[in-house]
């Protein structure tokens, strides 16, 4: 099928897509979309415009990354220059240095860093850096936490990881699956069994729960594990791919005032470009080579296009009226679905994302999101996209404001929000 230069239905991509992607898509959670994904051409601000010629308001916001809006004039600005001097070097380039400097200034935990090019990336070297650090093999996870899609976190796993069904993928030999051990998120008592019993290289955690919805710390439990994997020797490694420069400029250790020893960052702080960092205390990231004996390498570490979104994302998140701006919207709608929901259910919202579980009346870990109603919510994801509203289809993703979210988007949104929840709850 060529379509040429003629307008295209979102329907004749799908009928297309289906016979060269598995499922599809390229990313699992698109395809949970129904009754099939809508195309997008193009997209500004707060809005998407479909291959359909429809507008929707944008609450996923490419799963996190565009905390300024789609198409900030800042970011394409920095980008066309840097397109003009070239866009790969397989040299180092200032804009990295920049970079990196932004992240080390702002983060508590970042004494050094090493650009990647994904979550997933930052993740995995994360946790052999762990193991290279400590010397012992064993990793300690939480239920329902998603840290990408490498073998050593694809177990208990949430995000589209549970959404289609496979916390635990097939693929992964059991000599690997064998050194993954999980608690449930918020579970002290679970953790200092595990770390008592077990050698623990690393214990990774989503400081937000943003992958089986949204999910919020108890007061204690960050600090209670900065506590126990000092007491035990293990390392304490925070997944701020989706809270790193959301939650204000230091992410969630920031705001919640705990410092892990090694940070994996990814999303925003690529200004919506492919990127993923890993950093953290030095002696533990000089483990990387070339100046330590734990590989990690990347044609397109650093690229120079990543790093200099991910500056003028920076430069612009720093002067804070991003955050107000995103966090009234989040905090706003979060209040208007909480009245305009009649069933029993819970709104958590972390600052400036959230979602809404339908049918129950608590959400504190991966096990209580699994009892809320999904059918339903997915009808409700349905009912506002007719309206013009797009969530993320998935009960296992979160809900994201951006500096694009202003009073005119959010008054608009919570007239739909109203009209669609009152009539289906
Ligand atoms: C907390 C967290 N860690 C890691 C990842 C993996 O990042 P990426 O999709 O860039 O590989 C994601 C999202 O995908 C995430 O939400
Ligand atoms: N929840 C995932 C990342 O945060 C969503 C991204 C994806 O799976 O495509």
């Amino acid at each position: 099928m060529d379509f040429g230069g003629e307008s295209v239905l979102s329907s004749d991509l799908w009928n297309k897509a289906q016979a060269v992607f598995a499922g599809g898509v390229n990313s699992p959670v698109r395809a949970a979309v129904k009754p099939f994904p809508f195309y997008t051409r193009s997209a500004k601000g707060a809005y998407l415009v479909t291959e359909d010629s429809r507008r929707l308001i944008d609450f996923v916001l490419g799963y996190g990354p565009l905390i300024l809006g789609h198409a900030h004039p800042k970011v394409i600005e920095a980008v066309k220059d840097q397109l003009e001097r070239g866009w790969l070097y397989g040299t180092p380039s200032r804009a990295e240095v920049e970079l990196a400097s932004m992240i080390t200034k702002h983060v508590p935990s970042a004494q050094k860093v090493r650009f990647v090019n994904s979550g997933t990336e930052a993740t995995m070297t994360a946790l052999r850096l762990s193991r290279g650090f400590t010397g012992r093999s064993k990793i300690l996870k939480f239920d329902g936490n998603y840290h990408g899609a490498h073998d050593y976190v694809l177990i208990d796993a949430g995000s589209a990881a549970s959404e289609f069904g496979v916390p635990f993928s097939q693929g992964i030999p059991t000599e690997v699956s064998s050194t993954v051990l999980v608690c449930p998120y918020n579970d002290l008592t679970c953790v200092e069994t595990v770390l008592k019993r077990e050698e623990i290289a690393g214990v990774i955690v989503e400081p937000v729960m943003g992958n089986m919805g949204v999910i919020p710390p108890e007061k204690d439990f960050l600090p209670g594990l900065r506590k126990l994997t000092r007491e035990y020797g293990s390392v304490l490694i925070f997944d701020e791919v989706i809270t790193g420069f959301r939650l204000g400029l230091g992410g969630a250790q920031s705001y919640f005032g705990v410092t892990p020893d090694l940070t994996t960052l990814g999303k925003i702080i690529g200004g919506g470009f492919p990127i993923g960092a890993v950093c953290g205390r030095k002696e533990i990231m000089d483990q990387l080579t070339p100046s330590g004996r734990v590989f990690n390498a990347g044609t397109f570490n650093a690229n120079p296009i990543s790093m200099t979104a991910g500056i003028a994302t920076i430069q612009e998140l720093e002067k804070k009226e991003v955050y107000t701006v995103s966090e009234r919207a989040a905090r706003v709608l979060a209040e208007e679905i909480d009245r305009a929901i009649k069933m029993d259910h819970v709104v958590n919202r972390v600052y400036n994302f959230f979602q809404f579980f339908l049918g129950v009346k608590d959400v504190r870990n991966a096990n209580d999101a699994r009892k809320a109603k999904r059918d339903l919510y997915v009808k409700v994801h349905e009912s506002l996209l007719k309206e013009g509203v797009f969530i993320p289809p998935s009960q296992f993703e979160a809900l994201f404001t951006s500096g694009a979210h202003d009073d005119d988007v959010v008054n608009e949104s919570a007239r739909v929000f109203k009209k669609v929840l009152e009539d289906l709850t």
